[in-house]
């Protein structure tokens, strides 16, 4: 197998359907050994251009090809991926640390989305309308946006790439991704898979390198850019945003939260207890969607807090290539991140409900802190660590204020088996996403994404094509 999965790679980007090599390399680390995976080629910022242009020149061939073409070509890369399924995975786990059960999954929901843009490609339709008068008619024609850049994340690096890049090729755009420097392998791989497909040269672009602000600063500025797409943090994404005026580029921003966990006392329990496990601790708290504040009914909480002990105290902990729930954070510096949280949040009178002690490296254990306060960090930040901050509330109201007070607005979680409740709250809550008495909500069918400062855009869904198509409105005289 690691054979296999090592042919995936190659060594530099992938530009106009070949690989470049550059003046300089970077390393890719095993994320739980330290140990070296690959050295990668990494790309200055003229290969940044040079993709631009490939995929501005590709842009006419691209967009000739029918819907039903761009499918069967969507659906070769979706078949060569299934293939690699195991490959991928294991190269996934190596380079980001997650399970290999997850990284399993991942690949999987990634190539759902490949799957589902393929058929939404054959199915992108306009408008014939009847004129405002008899010698006239209306038409409205969706057309691709064109050239679209793309700067994604470490934690999904699979997933994050084809939910963008499967609904801008299914579109009929061409693409340029700039995958987080961590994590470029798994990039480089869909690349290979994508050539292999018979996807033509220039319309699928990956660039990896180390120097984020160049290369996003070509994508941000070239005019030959129509469409930035983004997956990271709401800093940066501030930062794209405004970079992206001056070209009055579309922009899709996929940011960060800060997602309530929300248990009412007529809550299923043992249900809640599970749905707070998957929120919490898949990719080790890595996730937008991670449950970040729990927020529990007062005549409850202390039963919560030890049954959900005892569910974490059977948590393995290791390598991701082997059995475990739990694999290492992305570095030993994002674990010094969500220590530094957890021990502001100690020291303002959180109650810690676990023995566990962080060893200094990347492998940061599972924590339960409970009496949260918003005097806290933890109460306001991205915890993106397996650490459970958990508040109380006595009311349905002061729950759903405690929900909403925070500047993202991603994704929302709530237990009542009360139905009159669970319209209400839904109603009351400023999230783009709920999940109602459900924990694992992302499914290529759903339109992912956020409002306030997690960003806008929906990525996935029928919705998923709108952020890269516009609209040409044709008004034809009949007489
Ligand atoms: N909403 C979503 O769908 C979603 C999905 C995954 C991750 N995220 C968010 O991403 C964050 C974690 O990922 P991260 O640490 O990679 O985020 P990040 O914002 O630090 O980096 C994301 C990407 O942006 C690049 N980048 C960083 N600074 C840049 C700059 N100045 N100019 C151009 N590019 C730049 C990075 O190299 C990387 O490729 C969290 O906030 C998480 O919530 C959101
Ligand atoms: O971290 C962000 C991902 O979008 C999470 S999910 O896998 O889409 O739920």
């Amino acid at each position: 197998m690691t054979t296999e999965y090592l042919a995936l790679i190659r060594h530099g980007s992938y530009i106009n359907g070949q690989w470049h090599s550059s003046d300089s390399v970077f390393s890719v680390l095993d994320k739980a050994t330290n140990a070296q995976i690959s050295v990668v080629a990494n790309a200055q910022p003229a290969q940044m251009c040079a993709a631009i242009d490939a995929a501005n020149n590709a842009l006419p061939i691209w967009s000739t090809h029918s819907g039903a073409q761009r499918s069967q070509l969507l659906s070769n890369w979706h078949t060569l991926i299934t293939e690699h399924r195991e490959a991928l995975a294991q190269l996934l786990t190596r380079e980001q640390g997650k399970p290999l059960a997850e990284a399993r999954a991942e690949i999987d929901y990634g190539a759902g989305y490949i799957k589902w843009f393929a058929a939404e490609a054959e199915r992108i339709c306009g408008d014939v309308m009847e004129g405002v008068n008899a010698n006239q008619s209306m038409q409205v024609v969706k057309k691709p946006v064109g050239v679209v850049g793309a700067i994604t994340p470490w934690n999904f690096p699979n997933a994050m790439i084809t939910r963008k890049a499967a609904a801008a090729l299914a579109a009929g755009c061409t693409f340029v991704v700039k995958p987080a420097a961590d994590t470029p392998l798994s990039a480089l791989a869909l690349a290979a898979l994508a050539h292999q497909a018979g996807i033509p040269q220039g319309v699928l672009n990956v660039v990896v390198g180390t120097d984020a602000q160049s290369m996003g600063r070509e994508l941000t500025q070239s005019p030959k850019v129509a469409k930035l797409s983004f997956t990271g943090s709401t800093k940066v994404g501030q930062l794209l945003i405004k970079d992206c005026a001056a070209t009055v580029k579309r922009v899709s921003m996929e940011l960060g939260g800060n997602a309530p966990f929300i248990v009412f006392d007529d809550a299923d329990i043992e249900a809640a207890l599970e749905g707070a496990m998957q929120a919490k601790f898949r990719n080790a708290g890595q996730t937008c969607v991670c449950a970040n504040r729990f927020l529990v009914q007062a005549g409850i909480a202390d039963a919560f807090v030890a049954a959900l002990r005892d569910k974490v105290a059977t948590l393995s902990q290791g390598n991701g290539i082997d059995n475990v729930d739990l694999g290492p954070l992305i570095s030993q510096q994002a674990a010094a991140n969500v220590h530094a949280l957890v021990e502001d949040a100690v020291q303002k009178g959180a109650r810690r409900h676990t023995d566990t002690t962080w060893n200094n490296s990347a492998f940061y254990p599972p924590v339960i802190l409970s009496d949260i306060s918003t005097d806290m960090h933890i109460m306001h930040q991205e915890i993106f660590g397996p650490v459970v901050a958990l508040s109380t509330f006595d009311t349905e109201e002061q729950a759903i204020c405690m929900a909403n007070a925070t500047e993202y607005g991603l994704a929302a979680y709530f237990y009542t088996r009360n139905y009159a409740r669970m319209q209400r709250v839904a109603n009351a809550l400023q999230f783009g996403m709920l999940g109602m008495n459900q924990a694992v909500i992302s499914n290529p069918a759903a339109p992912f994404g956020g409002v306030k400062h997690s960003g806008y855009g929906r990525e996935g869904s029928k919705y998923g094509l709108d952020d890269y198509l516009s609209l040409q409105y044709r008004c034809i005289g009949t007489h």
